[in-house]
């Protein structure tokens, strides 16, 4: 399954050792909690956060793939630039500062964004997040990783041609003050230079699931779907396994024949676990 969910994507490069571990470190997050803490974040919670970033170009269909996977798999949908465009709206501080930098088509300084990424997490009851448009540049990722103390466990690229965001964007009637031809020109150029770096970071890190962004909205969600369903394999692989480990010890005094049949059901267990 995992070598399947790997090949939807040409830039997934990563080693086996990367995927193994980046898959070890999220059975904790989604069962156990006993990861690391995140600072500020789950300090009062019971579990660790569930980390997804899902990047992609203006208008490749990020927001309209979350909503898919909020209703599938129970995530938070935290979107950066709903974010601040709720800042704009409240005309706090910070808001003409942000609609001005939107309407140029550029980023807005990473700790405004964090912050408020941060402050949506604690409020949030939910320990899966999908922060979506975030982050867009490798000063947003470090902010993001000094503040918050955690690294996503997985990342989604929608990769889409330009001319089809173009579109997409031009068509979208939301009201939006960045929907026109010149700020989306410039989107798209700050996209290339800055956001791009940061896939390719995450590429290299083994955590990229590049998506091809193209087709009906249902037909994407289709490649979308395994990835976050392996995980919840693995998670329920994870407590089985835990589960046998349990009786193995438990038994280990009691019966040589049952310790012997828990032990190869183990063995059994792992290698299936590796195959998925
Ligand atoms: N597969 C698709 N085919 C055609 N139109 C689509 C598809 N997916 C989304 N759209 C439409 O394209 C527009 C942009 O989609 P969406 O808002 O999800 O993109 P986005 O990546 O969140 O963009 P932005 O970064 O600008 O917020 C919307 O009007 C949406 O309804
Ligand atoms: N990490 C982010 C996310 C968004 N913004 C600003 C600049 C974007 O053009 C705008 C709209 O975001 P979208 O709704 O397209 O995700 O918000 C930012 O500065 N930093
Ligand atoms: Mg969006």
């Amino acid at each position: 399954m995992w070598r399947r969910v790997a090949s939807l994507s040409s830039s997934i490069s990563s080693s086996f050792l990367a995927q193994t571990a980046s898959r070890l470190n999220s059975w904790e997050s989604l069962t156990t909690g006993i990861a690391q803490q995140a600072k500020g974040v789950i300090a009062p919670k019971e579990k660790t956060p569930f980390i997804t970033f899902v990047l992609g170009g203006p208008g490749s269909g990020k927001g309209t793939q979350c909503i898919k996977i909020v209703e599938t798999f129970g995530f938070a949908h935290l979107s950066a630039g709903d974010l601040l465009r709720r800042e704009i709206a409240s005309k706090s501080a910070d808001g003409a500062m942000i609609l001005n930098t939107i309407k140029e088509g550029k980023i807005v300084p990473s700790q405004v964004t964090v912050k408020l990424i941060q402050k949506e997490m604690e409020l949030s009851d939910n320990h899966k997040f999908l922060i979506d448009g975030f982050p867009r540049t490798e000063e947003n990722r470090v902010s993001f990783e000094r503040i918050i103390g955690v690294e996503p466990n997985v990342v989604l690229f929608f990769d889409c041609p330009e001319e089809e965001m173009v579109k997409r964007v031009l068509n979208r009637n939301e009201g939006r003050v960045d929907d026109n031809l010149e700020t989306i020109k410039k989107r798209l150029t700050v996209f290339q230079a800055l956001s791009l770096p940061v896939i390719n970071y995450y590429s290299e890190k083994g955590k990229l699931y590049t998506i091809k962004a193209i087709g009906t909205e249902d037909e994407i969600f289709e490649q979308v779907r395994p990835i976050f369903a392996a995980f919840e394999v693995c998670s329920v692989s994870a407590m089985i396994l835990s589960i046998q480990l349990c009786c193995f010890f438990l038994l280990h005094f009691e019966s040589e024949n049952l310790t012997t049949a828990l032990f190869l059901l183990n063995l059994f267990g792992i290698f299936v676990m590796f195959l998925i």
